[in-house]
């Protein structure tokens, strides 16, 4: 399978001297659905940020599809943007906005500044809102407020927005961290099913050990902003775990047998 991401020696230290990452290196390919898991200030959401440069690395480079984000220009940097997908803990939705509008802003990205500021969207891009939106179960909140939904269904708005980009990568900060059970599995299955069934690859940050092995073909374990593991979900071991979280393990509760019978 072709590689669509790479990622390699990343370090980021921040301007109060915070190094978040040190020489981290992964691949990943085409469609396959990666966590990344690890104590908090391992350094998870700097290195999605990193990747689509919300923060600028300090070292290394990161190539999606072979092109070096770090070596892009602003101009440059805003078409290969488009590409990725960003989905975040608190949906970074325009509460007071209907679903479609939330949606249709997932297409600035396409526009010029004129089109853009003033909203103009083509009757096919309302029609892609429309069917992205009933595809995830959204056919009754179309045109309601968005401080009317639920946490579920503003994650819902969130993910609808990151599909009509049309990207090649879909990255989701904690996208379940504020979310019951019930609203966390509809979420993790439609993540799954844009993987699996659309062939968009997959890079999402969680707290939840067992939600990535269930979901996950590989995982990235990180520790203090270095990578510990880096392989399959289902050749995790407890050992791992332990590993990676050291003394939190426990507290994590997690029963790794039962998690890869799942
Ligand atoms: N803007 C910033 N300026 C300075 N330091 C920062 C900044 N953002 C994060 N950090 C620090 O970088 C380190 C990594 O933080 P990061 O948020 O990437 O970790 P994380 O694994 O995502 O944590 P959590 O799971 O709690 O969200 C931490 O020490 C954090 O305090």
């Amino acid at each position: 399978m072709i590689k669509i991401l790479e990622v390699n020696k990343i370090s980021k230290k921040y301007k109060n001297s915070t190094q978040a990452l040190t020489d981290v290196n992964f691949s990943v390919k085409e469609g396959e659905f990666v966590s990344i898991i690890g104590p908090s200030g391992a350094g998870k959401s700097t290195l999605l940020r990193c990747i689509n440069r919300l923060v600028d690395a300090s070292e290394g480079e990161i190539k999606l599809d072979g092109v070096n984000l770090l070596s892009l220009n602003k101009r440059s940097l805003q078409k290969t943007r488009v590409k990725i997908g960003m989905i975040f803990q608190h949906y970074n939705l325009v509460e007071r906005l209907s679903v479609i509008e939330n949606v249709l802003h997932g297409r600035l990205g396409y526009k010029n500044i004129l089109t853009g500021s003033l909203g103009i969207y083509t009757q096919e891009e309302k029609r892609k809102a429309i069917e992205i939106l009933c595809s995830l179960g959204m056919e009754e909140q179309i045109y309601k407020r968005c401080d009317q939904l639920s946490g579920g269904q503003k994650q819902r708005v969130g993910i609808a927005r990151a599909l009509i980009q049309e990207p090649r990568l879909l990255l989701c900060d904690e996208p379940i961290a504020s979310l019951d059970p019930n609203a966390s599995k509809v979420i993790m299955d439609q993540l799954s099913m844009i993987s699996k069934k659309m062939g968009i690859t997959v890079l999402v940050n969680l707290h939840q050990v067992d939600v990535a092995i269930k979901y996950s073909d590989t995982i990235i374990g990180m520790k203090k902003g270095s990578v510990v593991y880096s392989g399959s979900a289902k050749g995790m071991k407890s050992e791992t775990i332990f590993d990676i979280y050291g003394s939190e393990a426990s507290e994590l509760g997690i029963e790794i047998g039962e998690t890869h019978a799942s």
